[in-house]
């Protein structure tokens, strides 16, 4: 896991007041930063194009033109004239060692957006915009120095200053940032950085249910209860993925007969040794009221999915404890309309999904959240996570079916709400990474074969 911080200026600080380092060798290692990012992966003599900004942003850039001036081919091109203290102070020791200017934009080989940074506000100006996209269009490498300028420059790479900024994981921006490097600032990072309350997960968080002791039963490994409704085939994706991630016994919970693999068990009763119930894939209006109330009774960890966030017994049920919730965002709207927490449009959730992540949080601390996404955000209480790992590859029907699953499967073998947000989001975005197929045409039947694989 890695911290993600809303800002980094404070780090900055910190540095300062407490290090003895000063803006100007932070500077310096940042720049240094992005020229051993250039020398470790292009050829000297490449032409490199440094687009400058007038703050600090473009002061990177021309410490970077600087330090690579004769071993790269390099050009400045000043989008804005250097208006920050060190923005001048660097312009000055670019020229002083020559540094080629240019006042035409051109397609070296490799190009640096040093234009803007955290500094940006409000809205780019269509000659800005209109310059970012004239870089756009270019074939170069594209590298954006801390941040792509206004998240209108289309980075290939992403080298971002001392910690990971909460504004690089907005879902509106995955497709524009590229890769993300962390460059230190003169310090480790752990020294850098302060403890944060949002984590970046990575592949190495993924707990799998791996058995370790052999003197067990199938009893060990968990029930759990899938309450079935009119559309089965949701809630038997559901089961099947829950089984295969380790639950030893899965029931669906139905009034009729259903068409099920012979390892799936059916009943029209929750059974006694159920330690998880699943409640919402396709649920439909087949139990009434009172028969769900029923069901979730026993104070089971739930996990609520799809129709249920339209249901009347949801706040009900989010008032139980170990409850986690999977909606995309278009439920995650109506959940907060149903909770009179919010009354906002999908494009509104996409445009501040952490600020609506947290609001919801903030009215239900208990309640664990995994909010679908490109970056798939998990909140509880105080704390947040962020899968990176969302692909398009899972815009299907039934793969949300089998996340439910795959979590709902980790409750009932005893992982805490949170573990199994975690660990089940992590199975469920690397499963989809790990498919060989082409991209359109993944099925939740290849997230489940795939399971075996993890
Ligand atoms: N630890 C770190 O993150 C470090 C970061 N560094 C670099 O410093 C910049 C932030 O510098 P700052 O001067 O605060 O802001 P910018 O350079 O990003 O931009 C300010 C500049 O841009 C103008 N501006 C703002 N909004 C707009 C707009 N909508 N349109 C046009 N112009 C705009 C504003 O007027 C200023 O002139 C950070 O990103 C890093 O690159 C340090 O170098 C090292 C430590
Ligand atoms: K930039």
């Amino acid at each position: 896991m890695q911290n993600i911080f809303d800002e980094v200026g404070s780090l900055d600080r910190k540095c300062y007041e407490e290090f003895a380092l000063s803006e100007d060798l932070l500077m310096e290692h940042a720049a240094d930063g992005m020229a051993d990012f250039i020398k470790s992966n292009y050829a000297l003599g490449a032409t490199v194009l440094v687009v400058c900004g007038g703050g600090n942003n473009g002061a990177d850039g021309l410490a970077l033109a600087r330090i690579l001036h004769k071993d790269y081919d390099v050009k400045l091109f000043m989008a804005k004239e250097a208006k920050s203290e060190m923005a001048k102070l660097q312009l000055l020791r670019a020229q002083k060692v020559d540094v080629s200017f240019v006042d035409q934009l051109f397609n070296a080989e490799i190009i640096v957006d040093a234009v803007l940074g955290t500094g940006f506000n409000g809205e780019l100006s269509s000659e800005l915009l209109q310059m970012l996209e004239t870089l756009n269009n270019y074939k170069a490498v594209k590298i954006a120095c801390d941040i792509p300028s206004g998240y209108k420059f289309n980075a290939d790479y992403t080298l971002t200053m001392g910690g990971l900024k909460k504004s690089l994981f907005e879902d509106k921006v995955k497709d524009i940032v590229g890769e993300i490097t962390v460059l230190d600032l003169g310090v480790a990072r752990e020294i850098y950085e302060t403890d944060s309350k949002i984590k970046l997960l990575d592949e190495s968080d993924l707990q799998l249910p791996n058995r370790k002791k052999q003197n067990t039963h199938k009893g060990s490994y968990g029930h759990l209860a899938v309450v079935s409704g009119e559309k089965t085939g949701a809630s038997v994706m559901s089961a099947q993925a829950a089984f295969r991630f380790g639950t030893a016994l899965v029931t669906l919970l139905s009034n009729e007969n259903i068409h099920a693999p012979y390892e799936i068990m059916q009943s029209h009763q929750l059974p006694q040794s159920a330690s998880a119930i699943a409640l919402g894939m396709g649920l439909g209006v087949e139990f009434s009221q009172s028969e769900l109330e029923r069901f979730v009774s026993n104070g089971h960890p739930l996990l609520l999915d799809a129709d249920i966030f339209y249901h009347p017994l949801l706040s009900t049920l989010l008032g139980k404890k170990k409850v986690v919730i999977t909606p995309h965002p278009k439920e995650f709207c109506e959940v907060l309309r149903e909770c009179k927490i919010a009354e906002i449009s999908v494009e509104e959730l996409q445009q501040s999904r952490f600020e609506y992540a947290q609001l919801f949080s903030k009215h239900f601390p208990d309640v664990t959240l995994v909010l679908k996404g490109a970056n798939v955000i998990i909140s509880q209480g105080e704390q947040m996570f962020i899968n990176p790992y969302g692909s398009n590859v899972l815009a299907k029907g039934g793969s949300g079916d089998v996340l439910a699953g795959l979590i709902a499967g980790l409750l009932a073998q005893g992982y805490a709400p949170l573990d199994a947000a975690i660990s089940g989001s992590l199975a469920h975005t690397l499963l989809a990474k790990s498919y060989k197929g082409a991209d359109f045409s993944l099925t939740p039947i290849d997230l489940i074969d795939g399971i075996c694989k993890l």
